[in-house]
């Protein structure tokens, strides 16, 4: 484990990291949100990077593809994807460079059906890997002419993935697929988001550490717009210190007190059963 903001994942070097990147900084607008992120993603895999609310995961995940909100500039430090350097580059260029995104929201079009949603996320001329998505997701086959809007949050989630596994991504970003679903929706997102980590590396923002525990190998922790920690995740998430001091895991407070942790129980109980419920209400399967 470490806690070098500049360290990679782990002592031993490895394969090249798919993404690297160092001493991140982003201002937004007067206030300067990330002041030092720092860490790697390994070509295979689940990286997951966690922290408590507003600490900075999205706005990294969106510095390194170029989705700034308005205001907000890169202001130091670089990316890297495959050793090239895309630091403040647009996100056309990073896409294409074989990065593949799944917003908080998912990005899917209600309206439109599975096999639109899809034919939309083709990139290019190709190659599209149609039959690797229906390899992993059979029921978007079967439900290729469904509308999205009326598919539950798993299936939905599988839509926006697939769209993401579609083109020849390098590096699949994720961020927090989970969030507002009820716990048997969590159970089977996770299921896809493990199956397609065999086929591509991910980035995983993501708050439910029964989740993190179950597919991520690393892990990064950020605290106030730097990175604080850097390391195996099954070993962070053991430790029941570093994931109080780093996670604030175990602290009582009060619901929507900046240190809670949604899910944070999970971390001690056995699969997805301890994971608290989301607000937001979600149609099953
Ligand atoms: N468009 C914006 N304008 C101003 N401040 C912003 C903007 N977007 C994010 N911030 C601020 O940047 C900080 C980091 O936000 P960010 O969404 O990256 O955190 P996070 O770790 O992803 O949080 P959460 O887990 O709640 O999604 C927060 O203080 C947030 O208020």
């Amino acid at each position: 484990m470490s806690t070098n903001p500049e360290a990679g994942s782990g002592t031993d070097p490895g394969p090249s990291p798919v993404l690297s990147v160092r001493d991140l900084r982003v201002r937004i607008g007067q206030s300067s949100i990330l002041q030092g992120v720092g860490f790697d993603v390994a070509p295979t895999g689940t990286t997951a990077l966690l922290g408590r609310n507003g600490v900075g995961k999205t706005t990294t995940v969106r510095a390194v593809l170029g989705l700034l909100p308005e205001g907000g500039e890169v202001t130091g430090g670089t990316v890297r994807l495959d050793g090239a350097d895309v630091t403040g580059h647009r996100t056309h260029t990073v896409v294409r460079r074989g990065v593949g995104y799944v917003p908080e929201d998912r990005g899917v079009f209600g309206s439109l059906t599975v096999a639109e949603n899809l034919a939309l996320a083709e990139r290019g001329s190709g190659p599209h890997h149609y039959d690797l998505v229906h390899d992993l997701f059979p029921e978007l086959k079967t439900r290729r002419g469904q509308r999205a809007g009326t598919l539950s949050g798993g299936q939905q989630q599988m839509v926006a993935l697939a769209r993401a596994l579609l083109n020849d991504n390098r590096l699949v970003i994720v961020d927090e697929p989970t969030k507002g679903l009820a716990p048997r929706v969590v159970t089977e997102v996770a299921e896809v988001l493990r199956r397609a980590a065999e086929r591509v590396p991910v980035l995983l923002v993501e708050q439910n550490l029964a989740v993190v525990r179950r597919l991520a190998r690393d892990a990064v922790v950020l605290d106030a717009g730097r990175t604080v920690h850097t390391g195996d995740a099954a070993a962070l998430l053991t430790d029941r210190e570093l994931t109080t001091s780093l996670l604030g895991v175990g602290r009582h407070e009060r619901p929507g007190q900046a240190g809670g942790q949604p899910g944070e129980q999970s971390g001690e109980q056995s699969g997805e059963q301890g994971q608290r419920e989301h607000a937001t209400k979600e149609t099953t399967p």
